[in-house]
């Protein structure tokens, strides 16, 4: 099978190349990158005014995979990942049972490739049952395939038992990613402690709930050595913190949510639970510190976070329902409409921090649309404006604060290792 995607700019940090390209695909490989090609080919994309980019990778997804199947299933969530420009996902542990052995991986995998959509990575736990007390079996878990470990939906409070796993993750410089929150200090907390919350009469959270732990992780990592990635950073000083930790050469790499720098706590404008999630929506002030780290480097990547929960969990209101929005299927409308389209971003530098740097970071060989690669590759229409329409989503998860919100740039075609996965003319 032959790809031919003729008049789409390609953007490709791996080669630098940002420009009028065709490319030329054959089975799951880019075999041929020129300014015209002409051949014959099984199909032929003509990418004209849109972008094509290496496939988006998210470090950060929750698939509810198994026994969370109300929220989610691996296929619907693999669907609504596609739908997104997305060609692979990193799969959170914190699932029913947790993933924290080697025969939940398997599970994952089995029906990430009976589903064939995208590239599912499963995360392990840390814990067994991410309980923070035993370390669940990592090597075990490694064997099996896990890209990284992560307690994520909470912290490993212990601080000796988060120790001894980063020394377990060294051993294979296996990647942690740390979900930073000090549980002590949440305290019953729901949104960001602010002017905001005390209008809505709702209990805050602090940055600092935040900053400790970001700040601890840091230090556990600098102790032991380990690789660690910050999940989902939404202050201004974690930013500073991990700004100044890369300045001290440490290892250490971090992502920020599309929820984070499009929007505060401004835009809870009653107590919708659509608006709720972990870490909150903080200040104007926040907002554009997360901004500024994607643009400098200290944040390395853009992950969603996609956290999807069924309708009835989240129609109680700020108090009762749990934290977490989807976010799979805006991704790409809210980077474009809040940072490329307002030039705060480089096209280049968005599919560095789109996909390059999470290949990078997961060490796995993709995010380039160099010739020999896997033929991963989304392209785009940057400028389509559209409302967004949750009840369209692929995704089972409803619950997002965009839904009604216009939003510039949408997926045309999501092709993985060569095969159209997501065509959006025949939606
Ligand atoms: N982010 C969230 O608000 N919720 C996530 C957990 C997490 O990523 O912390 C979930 O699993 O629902
Ligand atoms: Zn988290």
């Amino acid at each position: 099978m032959n790809i031919l995607v003729k008049n789409g700019r390609v953007v490709d940090p791996d080669t630098k190349r940002d420009g009028k390209f065709d490319i030329l695909i054959k089975d799951d490989l880019i075999s041929e990158v020129s300014p015209t090609i002409d051949c014959k080919a099984d199909q032929i994309i003509d990418a004209d005014g849109c972008f094509v980019m290496p496939g988006f990778i998210d470090m950060h997804v929750h698939l509810r995979d198994p026994g969370l199947t109300h929220k989610e299933t691996i296929e619907s969530g693999a669907k609504a990942a596609v739908r997104g420009g997305f060609t692979t996902i990193c799969a959170m542990p914190n699932t029913k049972p947790v993933c924290d052995n080697a025969e939940v991986v398997e599970y994952i995998k089995s029906k990430a490739d009976n589903a064939d959509l995208c590239n599912i990575l499963p995360i392990g736990a840390i814990t067994k049952n991410q309980s923070g007390e035993e370390l669940a079996d990592i090597k075990e878990m490694e064997n099996a395939g896990i890209i990284g470990i992560s307690e994520d939906g909470k912290s490993v409070m212990n601080s000796l038992i988060y120790k001894n796993a980063m020394e377990i993750a060294l051993e294979s410089d296996m990647l942690v990613l740390a979900h930073c929150e000090d549980i002590n200090l949440v305290d019953g907390g729901v949104m960001n402690d602010d002017s905001n919350a005390k209008r809505l009469h709702l209990k805050g959270i602090s940055n600092e709930v935040e900053d400790i732990i970001i700040a601890r992780d840091i230090l556990l990592s600098n102790m032991t050595g380990a690789r660690l990635h910050i999940c989902h950073v939404s202050t201004k000083s974690g930013v500073e913190i991990i700004r100044f930790a890369k300045q001290h050469g440490l290892k250490v790499t971090a992502e920020c949510c599309p929820h984070h720098f499009s929007l505060s706590s401004n835009d809870i404008k009653e107590d919708d639970a659509n608006f709720k999630m972990n870490p909150p929506l903080r200040t104007l002030d926040d907002v554009n510190a997360i901004i500024e780290g994607l643009r400098d480097g200290s944040i390395d990547v853009i992950s969603t976070d996609h956290a999807p929960h069924h309708t009835d969990e989240k129609a109680g209101g700020f108090n009762s329902a749990p934290f977490g929005i989807t976010g799979l299927e805006t991704a790409l409308g809210v980077t474009v409409t809040y940072l490329l389209d307002k030039g705060l971003i480089t096209p280049l530098e968005m599919a560095q921090i789109t996909s390059y740097n999470a290949a990078k970071i997961l060490k796995i060989d993709k995010g380039s649309l160099k010739e020999g690669k896997v033929a991963d590759i989304v392209i785009f229409d940057p400028d389509k404006t559209y409302t967004v329409d949750s009840s369209k989503f692929a995704s089972m998860g409803k619950n997002t604060p965009y839904d009604g919100k216009i939003l510039k740039g949408e997926v045309k075609y999501t092709i993985v290792s060569g095969n159209i996965k997501y065509n959006s003319y025949e939606e």
